[in-house]
């Protein structure tokens, strides 16, 4: 179909086929760079009649997505990764609409704002310390004891259920559906995606093993739904229900359409936060957004050692070391307040966001945008854009502090947790447990290189690919910076 107006620029593509083979499946953030160099800040492409729209700059992606945000805030659909497997009930894939108003509405009673979060700062400083206990037992198990730290906090905060340190049900639930999410929606993982008319075969058609595949992965995911509500059920029955974004709506006369946007909600809670839209994290390590960034703040003290140093020395002289840091404390530390921006920008967790679509035809900056036009924010590449930060690929906190004749850099959270109506809605929660984290481990612990023959291993800092970016594994050791502060640790 010919567009009805000028398309913007874009790599030319083949006739007929267009970008196919210009659309990457690998660090697709960093052909979209070069993109973004070549052509200007938005950048579109197309495949098998699929218009694609990437935005490299800032202002660009908030002019389209903030700005005229009622009509570019939907997803696209996914067949397999939402329709048959049933994800496309959980907020990141729901359309743009009622129900999902309702799902962010529901959200937002928890998480949406500061008042929100300060009556949860408790809980935050509670596990961050629960997470301190699990460094000192197990420092080896690093990534492991930030994704249960990350997990306990969500879970408490939905359902009000605390998990068990070791196989719990709910945990071990969640984590069969994320890895089952993370297989369908690998690139290319399943035809049906490509060739959607696909999905109306029936199942005992030869060939049709993806409808069993996707049966069995559907009831795994109603389960995960499912089981922790009546959890919430049993306890108010028995007034016994503490305050969780369940306990709180359930506890009314709800129709039966309200209940299952309050299931879906709280079981987008927990999947957003434990990350359901990573296709890069199969195996057995499946950080969630948060854990990825504090993956990469410890990996970030590793390479760093200077910046380890500046907060610890902030840390004492603000605090003490009588006892823990508290929020209370958060105005007084801008030291640790730019390290904490630094690895929200070094680390970036989602390099390309979500993927939004547009719901009617619009004329953008003289441009022709398609409805169903598909707009991927190249995050990592703003966070790195030379222009912006100068010396990106190196971890500077001091960037973000201002000084005489040079402004503070622009702050991460302008780009990091998306745009416009799909902004991330757990960047509250998101900001306040990578904080609590990360000020309470610089305070009690010290972050060294491995050494191995008497040569100091220096991590190279690679992430994975894929919707949710965690740094690869890497060593470290962490441990206790003097018998104080591990009795500081061990008295509460
Ligand atoms: C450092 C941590 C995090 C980062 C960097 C992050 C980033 C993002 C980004 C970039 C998006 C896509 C926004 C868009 O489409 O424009 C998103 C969506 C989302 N995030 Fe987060 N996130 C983080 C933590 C969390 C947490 C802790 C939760 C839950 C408690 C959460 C729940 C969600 C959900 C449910 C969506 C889908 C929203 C929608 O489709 O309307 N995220 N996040």
């Amino acid at each position: 179909k010919k567009p009805a107006g000028r398309l913007p620029p874009g790599p030319p593509g083949l006739p007929l086929l267009a970008n196919i083979f210009d659309l990457p499946q690998k660090e697709q953030w960093k052909t979209f760079t070069e993109w973004g160099r070549k052509y200007g800040p938005i950048t579109h492409v197309s495949a098998l009649g699929q218009s694609v729209v990437v935005l490299n700059d800032v202002n660009a992606a908030s002019e389209m997505l903030d700005k005229k945000s009622t009509i570019y805030s939907d997803r696209p659909v996914l067949v397999m990764g939402g329709e048959l497997t049933g994800w496309k009930d959980t907020l990141a894939l729901t359309r743009y609409g009622d129900r999902f108003k309702e799902y962010r509405k529901h959200m937002h009673s928890v998480m949406g704002s500061r008042t929100n979060i300060e009556k949860t700062h408790g809980l935050f400083e509670t596990e961050a310390l629960e997470f301190l206990k699990r460094v000192l037992r197990k420092p080896q198990d690093l990534a492991e004891n930030i994704r249960k730290t990350a997990g306990a906090i969500i879970l408490q905060i939905t359902y009000g259920y605390k998990p068990k340190e070791e196989n719990d049900d709910f945990v071990d639930l969640v984590d069969v559906a994320i890895h089952q999410f993370s297989e369908i929606t690998e690139p290319n993982a399943y035809l049906v995606d490509l060739f959607p008319p696909l999905q109306y075969v029936p199942s005992w058609f030869p060939g049709a093993t993806f409808k069993k595949t996707a049966q069995s992965y559907y009831q795994t995911l109603q389960d995960m739904a499912e089981q922790p509500m009546n959890f919430v059920r049993k306890q108010i029955a028995a007034g016994e229900a503490p305050p969780s974004l369940v306990a709180n709506l359930l506890d009314r006369q709800n129709t039966s359409e309200q209940e299952r946007n309050i299931k879906w909600a709280a079981a987008s809670m927990y999947s957003g936060g434990a990350d359901t839209l990573s296709s890069a994290l199969v195996l057995s390590e499946r950080p969630t957004q948060t854990v990825s960034a504090l993956y990469s703040f410890y990996l970030a003290l590793t390479i760093y050692p200077e910046a380890q140093r500046k907060a610890q020395a902030e840390i004492d002289a603000v605090v003490g070391s009588d006892r823990l840091p508290t929020f209370a404390d958060r105005a007084s530390l801008p030291y640790v307040e730019a390290l904490v921006n630094e690895v929200l920008r070094w680390g970036t967790v989602a390099p390309l966001g979500l993927p939004h679509t547009v719901t009617q035809d619009d004329i953008h900056d003289g441009y022709f945008i398609e409805k169903g036009t598909i707009v991927l924010a190249n995050i990592k590449g703003m966070l790195h854009n030379p222009d912006v930060y100068p010396d990106p690929w190196e971890f500077k906190p001091e960037r973000f502090i201002a000084s005489e004749g040079k402004p503070a850099e622009q702050d991460p959270r302008a780009c990091c947790f998306g745009f416009g109506r799909r902004i991330c809605p757990g960047l509250l929660l998101a900001d306040a447990t990578v904080w609590a984290s990360i000020v309470m481990s610089i305070a009690v612990f010290d972050v060294e290189r491995k050494v191995v023959n008497g040569v100091e291993i220096v991590p190279e800092p690679k992430y994975s690919d894929g919707i949710i970016s965690h740094p690869e594994h890497f060593e470290c050791v962490v441990k206790p910076r003097s018998a104080k502060t591990e009795a500081l640790i061990l008295a509460h």
